[in-house]
C-alpha cells in the first residue's frame, strides 16, 4: 500500500499542572487512497486531537512530534502554516463533532454556506448567483435537508442539533475534498438519517475516490462500508486491520471488549449483566505506564507495565503481550 496519509509514532503532549501529558502516545495510522477507515475509541482517548493534528488545527502550546506525518509523501510537520493551510483547504475537510464550534451564531446559515462555497470553489463556477444557489440546494438535498428556504434564513440557534450537524456535513463536502475526517458526524441524528448520510459519503467515496476517516466511540455507529478499523485506547493504538477480520477474530483484548460491548457477536437474554471492561478510563493526569489498558485488561500481567511492540500478523497489527488466539500468527 502506498498510503496518502502516513502517520508513524505521532505523539501529542499537552501542558498540565503536573507537567506534559502525552494524550496521544506514539500513534500510527496509514490510509490508502480511496479507503474508508473507522477509528474507534472511548471518550477522551485522543481521537479528536488526532484529527486536529492531521488537519493542522493545532494550538501553539501543543507539542507534536512524529517519525512521519505525511500527506501524499509530503511532510506536514515540516511545512509553514500557509503551506499547510493550502493543502488542508484544497484536499481535506473535517466534520466537527459539535456544529456550534464552526457556525457563527450571528450570521444566517444560508450566508455561511455561500461563504464556504465561494471560498472553496473556483469563482468560475459562480458566475451567476442563481448557479450558486442551485449548487447549494443540491448539496443540502444530498445531506437530507428538505426545507431549504427555511434553513437558509435561519440562525444557527434556530436549528435542531441534527440539522446543524447536517449543515456541518454539507459545509465539509462543499469543495469535494479528497480526504474527509468525520468526527462522530451523525451523533445527533436518528438511524434513518445516519444511514442516508453514510450512503452519501459512500457515494462520494465511490465516485470521487474520497478517502474517509470516520471517528466514533462505538462500533454501532461505524460506516458499514468501512474497510479497515483502528482501535485507540488512552492515546495508544491497540489494533488495526481489515474490518471483517478484526470483528470476527479480535486479537487485542480491547478490540474484543469493544465488539462485545457493541453486541456485535452475541445476543443477550433479558436481565443479563452486560459485558464491560472493569474500572473506568483513567484521567489524563493518571495514565498508567506501559500498555495503558493494563489496569482494565483481563489478560494483563506484570510485563504489561512495559509498552508492547506493535506486532504484525498478516494484514493486521496489534500491540499486546498476551493477545487472544495466540498461535494464530500465521493466519
Ligand atoms: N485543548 C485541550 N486542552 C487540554 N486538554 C485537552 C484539549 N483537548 C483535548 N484535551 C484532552 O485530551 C484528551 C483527548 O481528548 P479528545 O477530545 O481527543 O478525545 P476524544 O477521543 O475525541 O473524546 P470524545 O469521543 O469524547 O470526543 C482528553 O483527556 C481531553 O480532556
Amino acid at each position: 500500500m502506498n498510503p496518502i496519509l502516513d502517520i508513524r509514532n505521532l505523539t501529542i503532549a499537552l501542558e498540565s499542572p503536573e507537567g506534559p501529558v502525552k494524550v496521544l502516545d506514539g500513534f500510527n495510522l496509514q490510509l490508502a487512497e480511496g479507503e474508508i477507515h473507522t477509528l474507534v475509541g472511548e471518550s477522551g482517548s485522543g481521537k479528536s486531537l488526532l484529527a486536529k493534528a492531521i488537519l493542522g488545527f493545532i494550538q501553539p502550546k501543543w507539542r507534536i512530534t512524529a517519525d512521519r506525518l505525511w500527506w501524499r509523501q509530503q511532510d506536514l510537520l515540516a511545512m509553514t502554516t500557509s503551506q499547510r493551510r493550502a493543502i488542508t483547504s484544497q484536499d481535506m475537510a473535517m466534520i466537527f463533532q459539535n456544529p456550534a464550534s464552526y457556525l457563527d451564531p450571528y450570521v444566517r446559515v444560508g450566508h455561511q454556506l455561500e461563504e464556504v462555497m465561494m471560498r472553496r470553489q473556483s469563482t468560475r463556477l459562480f458566475r451567476r448567483k442563481r448557479e450558486q444557489r442551485e449548487q447549494l440546494s443540491q448539496l443540502l438535498q444530498q445531506v437530507e435537508i428538505d426545507d431549504i428556504d427555511a434553513i437558509y434564513t435561519s440562525y444557527p440557534s434556530q436549528l435542531s442539533d441534527g440539522v446543524a450537524q447536517k449543515i456541518g456535513v454539507a459545509m465539509a463536502l462543499a469543495h469535494r475534498p479528497k480526504f474527509l475526517v468525520a468526527d462522530e458526524p451523525t451523533s445527533a441524528m436518528g438511524p434513518y438519517t445516519r444511514h442516508q448520510i453514510y450512503q452519501q459519503l459512500a457515494r462520494l467515496n465511490r465516485d470521487d475516490g474520497m478517502s474517509i476517516l470516520l471517528i466514533t466511540q462505538d462500533l454501532t455507529s461505524m460506516m458499514p462500508q468501512t474497510e479497515r478499523l483502528s482501535f485507540i485506547y488512552c492515546g495508544q493504538l491497540m489494533e488495526v486491520g481489515p474490518k471483517d477480520e478484526l470483528l470476527s477474530r479480535p486479537r487485542h483484548p480491547y478490540t474484543d471488549a469493544m465488539c462485545k460491548m457493541s453486541f456485535l457477536d452475541q445476543s443477550y437474554p433479558a436481565k443479563t449483566k452486560l459485558p464491560t471492561l472493569p474500572g473506568a478510563i483513567p484521567t489524563s493526569q493518571n495514565l498508567p505506564i506501559g500498555c495503558r489498558l493494563g489496569p482494565r485488561c483481563p489478560n494483563a500481567q506484570r510485563i504489561c507495565v512495559q509498552r508492547p511492540e506493535l506486532r504484525m500478523s498478516n494484514k493486521r497489527q496489534f500491540a499486546c503481550h498476551y493477545p487472544l488466539g495466540d498461535g494464530d500468527d500465521n493466519e
